[in-house]
This record gives C-alpha cells, sequence and structure tokens, in this order.
C-alpha cells in the first residue's frame, strides 16, 4: 500500500485553500487579527512641532551666551496651543506633547532654567538649535501605508492604526471548523462511563489547535459509528458553512470506520487518505461543495499530531496568517533505531544543554499516550527511512510549547 508523504499531502491540502474575506470590525475588537488591506493613514502625527519635553519655548539665537534672562510670554500646555509669535528675548513655558508656537525653534527642559518669577527665566544652559522638538510628521504623514495586508494586530500595531485615526479596520474574517468525533464506545467528559466505552477527549485539543490558530470552532458532538449518525452532523457543518470539518476517528479500515463513505454520500470528494506518518497514517482530506474536509485518525496522539501537522497551516491558509513555525534545527539526546517508511513525530522532552537544544525521546510511543503528549514539548520528526541514530546526533524538532 502506498502511503503519501507528508510534504506532498501538505502541499495538496494547501494548494486548494485561499484566504476568506474581509470583514469590518471596531478596533477594539481587532487585538490578534489579520490586516486584510494594507492600512493608510489618516492624519500626519505629529500633527504639528511639539514640545517633547516641559520647559521653555526659546529662539536658540538668544541662549548662545548663559546666563541669560528671557521675558515669559504665555503658556502652551499639551492641547492649548499658544496662539502669538515668540520674538527676540521672549519665551513661552511649555509642556510635554504642547504646540510649539511659532517665531520659537527650540525647547530648553526646565531643569536648565531659573524662574525669576511668573515673567521672567533665567537660562543657566544653552541648547542646541532644534533641540526636544518633534517636528510635524515625524512619525508618520497622512495618507502613508503604515502596516501591510496581513499584519497581524498585535499591540504596537492596534495602537499605531488608532493613532492614525481609524475607528473600524478591515480584518480577515476567522474561518469556522466544525468538529465531529464519531465512535459507538464514546462519551462525553464527566459521564458515567459503561464497559467497554471511552471518554472522548480529542475534541477539545483539536479545538484548542483550531482557536490558536485563528479559527472558530463548532463542536458537533459525538456521532455513532452509523452513516445516518455521521451524515446528520455533516449536514449541521453545511448548515453552519463551515470552512473545515474535522472528523475525529473511524478514518482507518476497521468495519466500523464508516467515516469515508458517509462523507462519499454526502457528496465530498476525498482528495488523498493514508500519509507515511506516524502516528498520523489514516488521515483523509478532501473537499465537500468547497469545504475543506480533514479526516484525524480516533487515537488521541495521532488527532492532535495530525493537527499540529496539517489543520494548523490549512486555518493559517484561510485566516490570512503566516505560516506556523515549522521544525527548528536540533539534537537527540537518545539512540534511535533505523526508521521505516513513515515519518515518525517521536514525542519528546527538549532542554537547552550549553546552547543545544537537546530532545529525548519517551522510551513509549503508542499513540493513545495523552499523557506522554503532554508531558513532552517537542517532537523528533525523523524522515522516511532515516538510518539508526545515536544520541547527540542532529535532528528537526517541531516545538509543542
Ligand atoms: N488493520 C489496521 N488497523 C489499523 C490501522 C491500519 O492501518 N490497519 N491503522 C491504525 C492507526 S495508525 C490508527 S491511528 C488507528 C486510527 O483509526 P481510526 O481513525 O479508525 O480510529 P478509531 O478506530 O475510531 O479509534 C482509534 C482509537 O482511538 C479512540 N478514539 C477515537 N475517537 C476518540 C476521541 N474523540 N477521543 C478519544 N479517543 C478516541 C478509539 O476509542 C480507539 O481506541 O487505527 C489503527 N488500526
Ligand atoms: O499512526 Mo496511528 O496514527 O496512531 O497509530
Amino acid at each position: 500500500m502506498s502511503l503519501l508523504p507528508v510534504e506532498i499531502a501538505l502541499e495538496r491540502l494547501l494548494s486548494g485553500a485561499s484566504r476568506r474575506p474581509a470583514e469590518t470590525l471596531a478596533i477594539a475588537e481587532c487585538a490578534g487579527r489579520v490586516l486584510a488591506a494594507p492600512l493608510m493613514a489618516l492624519r500626519t502625527q505629529p500633527p504639528f512641532p511639539a514640545s517633547a519635553m516641559d520647559g521653555y519655548a526659546i529662539r536658540a539665537a538668544d541662549v548662545e551666551t548663559v546666563p541669560v534672562m528671557l521675558t515669559v510670554i504665555g503658556q502652551a500646555p499639551a492641547g492649548l496651543p499658544f496662539d502669538r509669535v515668540v520674538g527676540p528675548g521672549e519665551a513661552v513655558r511649555i509642556f510635554t506633547g504642547g504646540v510649539v508656537p511659532e517665531g520659537s525653534d527650540t525647547v530648553l527642559i526646565q531643569e536648565n532654567t531659573r524662574p525669576i518669577n511668573g515673567h521672567t527665566v533665567e537660562v543657566t544652559e544653552t541648547v542646541v538649535r532644534g533641540k526636544n522638538i518633534r517636528r510635524k510628521g515625524l512619525d508618520f504623514e497622512a495618507g502613508e501605508s503604515l502596516l501591510e495586508a496581513g499584519r497581524v494586530l498585535d499591540a504596537a500595531a492596534l495602537s499605531l492604526a488608532a493613532a492614525a485615526n481609524h475607528a473600524r479596520l478591515d480584518v480577515v474574517s476567522r474561518p469556522l471548523v466544525a468538529i465531529l468525533a464519531t465512535g459507538n464506545e464514546l462519551v462525553p467528559p464527566g459521564s458515567e462511563v459503561g464497559p467497554g466505552q471511552i471518554v472522548a477527549s480529542n475534541m477539545y485539543g483539536v479545538a484548542a489547535i483550531a482557536r490558536e490558530a485563528g479559527a472558530r470552532v463548532l463542536d458537533l458532538g459525538i456521532a455513532a459509528d452509523r452513516d445516518e449518525a455521521i451524515e446528520a452532523a455533516l449536514a449541521r457543518a453545511v448548515d453552519a458553512d463551515a470552512d473545515i470539518i474535522v472528523t475525529i476517528g473511524g478514518a482507518s479500515v476497521g468495519d466500523h470506520d464508516l467515516v469515508q463513505q458517509a462523507l462519499r454520500a454526502h457528496g465530498a470528494a476525498i482528495d488523498f487518505w493514508k500519509i507515511a506518518m506516524r502516528p498520523g497514517k489514516p488521515l483523509m482530506a478532501g473537499m465537500l461543495g468547497g469545504r475543506h474536509v480533514l479526516g484525524l485518525p480516533g487515537n488521541p496522539v495521532a488527532s492532535l499530531v495530525c493537527s499540529h501537522v496539517f489543520l494548523k497551516p490549512l486555518i493559517a491558509r484561510l485566516a490570512g496568517r503566516p505560516a506556523p513555525d515549522g521544525p527548528v534545527p536540533g539534537f537527540i539526546g537518545a539512540d534511535l533505531p533505523a526508521n521505516d517508511l513513515r515519518q515518525d513525530y517521536l514525542r519528546a522532552i527538549a532542554v537547552r544543554e550549553g546552547g543545544r537544544l537537546v530532545a529525548r525521546p519517551s522510551p513509549i510511543q503508542d499513540s493513545s499516550m495523552l499523557r506522554v503528549l503532554a508531558d513532552a514539548n517537542a517532537l523528533i520528526v525523523r524522515p522516511p527511512h532515516a538510518p539508526a541514530a545515536q544520541a547527540g546526533a542532529p535532528s528537526a524538532l517541531l516545538m509543542l510549547r
């Protein structure tokens, strides 16, 4: 049986994925969202020559020789411009953010002056012309492009957008990921668990990965291993206009693995099934009327590893976000046997040792073991047919946290 290499599967998955349309939101709602269009400045900042310090607006020529007395002719606090021209021998008391009045060319910090009375100030230090003035447009000019489309709206980007006078922003709308668990044996967490039953756990981890990647999530609950049950859940996903339908379980070859059959019956075209990876071999992908379908294997670790490797980049593509971080270079902390045809994702604990990131794999790599995955902070990525390797050998590491 031929298994599709991970890279080719990912390429095929992403080749059919494009960015969702934009929506306009109040700026207060935009933290962490992605700009859908370049952002232009609606105003100039600062909009006037502004004082950077508390002190006096003066003419530099007047203080070439110090000490010298100047006549204080008024005040310019922030928000209240002084409306007369500063002449020779004159000063205006100014505060940080105040408009530098016409006629003055410099702001002298108040620490270098000594007020004599309300109308006279003694200047004790000379100052370079232009000092402590933020020129008009120092930060940006009206009409300038400030942020690129695709920029994730972090703290600085949001404040910049607000400073440029945008109350609403065009952002990429978030994809909706509908998640369906399948299996007769599954019961929700907190249930009385009967004989042979298993607590459904995967949905929570998959949903967390989806949200973190920038998606909204619709929980379709648990469907029994019956065509009608699975199809009814698929119909709900279509009604909700999900961009990605994720199924969990029923992806393999057993008599009760009905997901692929139900998907086809519902009109889905399956693009690929079975990947050269461990865990995650039975992963399938396809399209259902313009929606992406990702069939994750049921084994808990397989479903989460596949979500990191496939679901995250797919969501990023739809959400207009940069591709998630790929593996980083590191080293293995234990001897590893030669690998077979499946790319391995070994659960490991990576630590920094003398500037090197060294990952020690868990001795048991069973794809049912969530505790091992929760303890791990990295996956050692071993390519297909990698030869046996000794502790200290380099290896790619996909960091989980
Ligand atoms: N003859 C073969 N058998 C299997 C193969 C194979 O190639 N040939 N592949 C194995 C691999 S690899 C995997 S992975 C599993 C996955 O198969 P399914 O996707 O069909 O998963 P299920 O059979 O439905 O479940 C497997 C396992 O996981 C538990 N499970 C399922 N859903 C959840 C959930 N939402 N939360 C928690 N646990 C879940 C389920 O109870 C089973 O124990 O197939 C191998 N078999
Ligand atoms: O590869 Mo399956 O994905 O867990 O055992």
